[in-house]
């Protein structure tokens, strides 16, 4: 007897019920699984490739080298292994996105098995929290209050011993990624902790290094976020709390998603949808390569392209210079995010693009339109990151790095190729014309 444990979002052995119902259903006896669909990979940029590669390697030594990683779709991979080790039941944590939940019922109904879902990527599972009317939130804050209330379990160990069972399977991708796996993510997390007390006051600063960057194990399921609460919860400070508040965001865009699945390329407002968009042309590709001529962004499009991660301030201010001063359908920057971040997450990120474009559920008021520049005076007083991203402009003192032209120019660095107050004045007047 043996069941099959799928690994999927949930790369680690810690805190993971559904695991820990496999190894109770195979009495001991587990064979691991990990699927690589192409539909999933093909579509991932390389940073998200090499995060997953990485991990995965990490996972199969966690595993006693027993990983069975196979290539296909998963309505024949997971049935045939099944069948080949004469699997008893196959276990998942639930994936609450479109695709996945698809997948997912075709896979059941392929199988000759049961397939159980046990927990979720997320400390309350999408779905659950429901106002006084038992219906959904669309807005964030009584969702915040009511996911506290409400509550979550406590982590559980990893299991005490597992009898890993061989089978055949393919190659593991190769990767030079560093910092994958559960180990790594556990050990970062426990560093983080030390500082967290100053996220409250300094999370905005793309400058300091305040932020956890914990969205990439997230993404992968290395550690859970009932381990993170928990950590969390015996700390009592205003950092610890402003944290625990974001990481509920990350709960709140999974719980749209998997309610309004068309959500992850459709406004949630309808009248967006005769929102008027211009072409993506030499402006897109400006602002995809950070040659825009705004330093705060053009900073964030060039760390974004070499690092495959951006500050969340960043990601906000991009976003909305591409839709609010380039006139880009959204869609379109959301799609260029989830080929560049290693974090990249259909859930999170589309659900921001919609708050930062105005269409989402609980969105930033269209009208309040970001100042780029202002943006890098106010989040980058020093103007230390946009120089720590454009050599360019390393040669500007303090502030002067935000406006190039005002000093003198910069060789080599690109003039502005909009005039913000001008198109802000049109991003309204498109806005007017669908109210
Ligand atoms: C346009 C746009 C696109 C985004 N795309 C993604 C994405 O693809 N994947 C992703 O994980 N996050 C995305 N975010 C949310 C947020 O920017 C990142 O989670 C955060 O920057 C990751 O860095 P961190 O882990 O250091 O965050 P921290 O500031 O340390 O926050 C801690 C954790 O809280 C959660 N969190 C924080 N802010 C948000 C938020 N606004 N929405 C949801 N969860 C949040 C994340 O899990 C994060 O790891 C996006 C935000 C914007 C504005």
């Amino acid at each position: 007897m043996a069941a099959v444990m799928w690994f999927r979002r949930d790369l680690r052995l810690a805190d993971n019920p559904a695991l820990l119902d496999a190894v109770s259903a195979g009495d001991g006896r587990v064979v691991a699984l990990f699927v690589l669909d192409p539909r999933l990979w093909d579509r991932a940029g390389d940073p998200r490739r090499e995060h997953l590669a990485a991990s995965l390697r990490s996972l199969s030594e966690s595993v006693d080298g027993q990983l069975v990683v196979r290539r296909g779709d998963p309505v024949e991979v997971v049935p045939a292994l099944a069948g080949e080790v004469g699997a008893t039941s196959v276990h998942i944590s639930a994936d609450h996105a479109p695709y996945g939940q698809d997948r997912d019922t075709e896979v059941e109904a392929s199988l000759n098995c049961p397939l159980v879902a046990t927990g979720s990527p997320y400390a309350i599972a999408p779905g659950r929290i429901l106002n006084q009317q038992n219906r959904p939130y669309q807005v964030f804050t009584p969702y915040f209050r009511r996911w506290l209330e409400h509550g979550w379990r406590h982590p559980v160990d990893p299991p005490a011993k597992v009898d890993w069972i061989a089978a055949d399977g393919d190659n593991l991708p190769d990767s030079t990624a560093e910092g994958a796996g559960e180990q790594a993510a556990l050990d970062h997390w426990r560093d983080y902790l030390d500082d967290v007390g100053r996220y409250d006051d300094e999370r905005d600063r793309p400058d300091l290094d305040s932020i956890s960057r914990m969205s990439i194990p997230l993404k992968y399921g290395e550690i859970h976020p009932r381990t993170m609460l928990a950590d969390l919860a015996r700390k009592r400070s205003a950092g610890a709390e402003a944290y625990r508040r974001q990481l509920a965001w990350r709960e709140f865009c999974a719980d749209l998603l998997a309610r309004h699945p068309e959500a992850a390329w459709k406004p949630l407002r309808p009248e967006f949808e005769r929102m008027e968009y211009d072409e993506p042309g030499d402006a897109f590709e400006a602002w995809c390569e950070g040659r825009t001529g705004f330093p705060f962004v053009d900073a964030g499009m060039r760390q974004l392209a070499e690092s495959g991660f951006l500050h969340n301030r960043v990601r906000m201010v991009v976003a909305s210079f591409l839709v609010k001063d380039l006139h880009v359908h959204w869609r379109l920057g959301a799609r260029w995010f989830m080929r560049s971040l290693r974090d990249g997450d259909l859930a999170s990120n589309s659900l921001n693009w919609q708050w930062v474009a105005g269409c989402g559920a609980d969105a930033a008021p269209y009208f309040r339109i970001f100042n780029p520049i202002g943006q890098g005076l106010k989040f980058d007083p020093d103007g230390e990151y946009v120089r720590r991203w454009i050599p360019e402009l390393r040669h500007l003192d303090g502030k002067a790095a935000h406006e190039p032209l005002k000093h003198g120019g910069a060789d080599g660095y690109p003039a502005p190729i909009v005039d913000h107050a001008e198109a802000r004045r049109e991003a309204l007047r498109r806005y007017d014309a669908i109210r």
